[in-house]
């Protein structure tokens, strides 16, 4: 449905956020995981055609959507990371005000806004200005905003930045069943938060794509290369200075840490099975950071 191909963004000042990137997107939930300054928002914003790129293409059904950007606009919605509110106008009315500027005509808007407000699960506090409601309240209206037009494409950029585990957990079922039919990016630098919400990863660090596929291919990456030991906390040090460690945690008898290494580091070594934030370190750790174009 979505396609960039050699994708490169260079922001005046000579950062390369985005580095020749190739990324396809189909019906379902793609779930872009990536450390800060990754380069995610400046991926999302040239898939959500509000910047262009510095290189590459962006296809639309087969139209390049840098050219000719409507068709994609007229069934995209985006949510982006620094999504703001008036907070004074209710929920009804923001709705109402985004409808208009994104040319639904009154009688569409006024049946689609009901049913967004209940698809989000907010028709209780429609009539509440913006002003009180929780993160999660926000981000779920910012959601509805993005499905105004019904759309076949929907970018979210970190939409569960800010919420409780109860709000994530509600955010994260609305976002899978949206995706039924419709392609859905969705970026993260949470790695549990995909567990539950795709099986399709795209890796992102320093601009450059290093993975993409099912998490179980991501867990391939570390198999057989994670160990847990427990040691003397005068020995964290040379464990640290020596290995990539994934966790650290102070116990009774010692300091329990959990290190990425291809043979046991120790004779107290155990073999455990990798989980996603192992083989995200692990792939994050090894990639070097592109250098600023001059
Ligand atoms: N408008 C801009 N002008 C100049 N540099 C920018 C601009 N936007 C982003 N950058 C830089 O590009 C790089 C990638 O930023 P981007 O926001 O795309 O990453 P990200 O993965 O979304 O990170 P975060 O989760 O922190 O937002 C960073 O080094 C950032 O400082």
């Amino acid at each position: 449905m979505l396609e960039l191909v050699e994708v490169s963004k260079v922001y005046r000042g000579g950062r390369r956020a985005v580095d020749g990137l190739t990324l396809s997107l189909g019906t379902g939930v793609l779930g872009l995981l990536g450390p800060n300054g990754a380069g995610k928002s400046s991926l999302m914003r040239v898939a959500a055609t509000v910047t262009r790129p510095t290189s590459g293409r962006v296809l639309f059904d087969g139209v390049d959507v840098v050219a000719r950007p409507d068709a994609l606009r007229r069934t995209l919605g985006y949510l982006p990371q620094d999504f703001g509110v008036h907070p004074h106008l209710t929920a009804r009315e923001f709705l109402a005000y985004l409808a208009a500027v994104k040319g639904l005509s009154a009688r569409s808007a006024r049946t689609r806004i009901p049913e967004l407000l209940e698809l989000v699960n907010l028709t209780g506090a429609a009539k509440r200005p913006l002003g009180g409601y929780s993160g999660g309240m926000l981000r779920r209206i910012g959601i509805a905003q993005a499905l105004l037009a019904d759309p076949r494409v929907i970018i979210v950029d970190e939409p569960t930045a800010g919420l409780d585990p109860q709000e994530r957990i509600r955010f994260r079922t609305l976002l899978s069943d949206l995706a039924v039919d419709r392609a859905v990016l969705v970026s993260t630098h949470i790695v549990s938060d995909l567990e539950t919400i795709t099986d399709d990863v795209a890796v992102l660090a320093g601009g450059r794509l290093l993975h993409r596929g099912s998490l179980d291919r991501l867990l391939d990456t570390v198999a057989g290369q994670v160990w847990e030991l427990t040691v003397d906390p005068a020995e964290v040090p040379r464990l640290q200075a020596g290995y990539r460690m994934t966790r650290l945690v102070r116990t009774a008898s010692g300091v329990r840490v959990r290190v990425l290494a291809p043979g046991p580091p120790d004779h107290r070594a155990q073999a455990v099975p990798p989980d996603l934030e192992d083989a995200y370190l692990s792939m994050v750790a090894a990639s070097p950071s592109p250098e600023p174009v001059r």
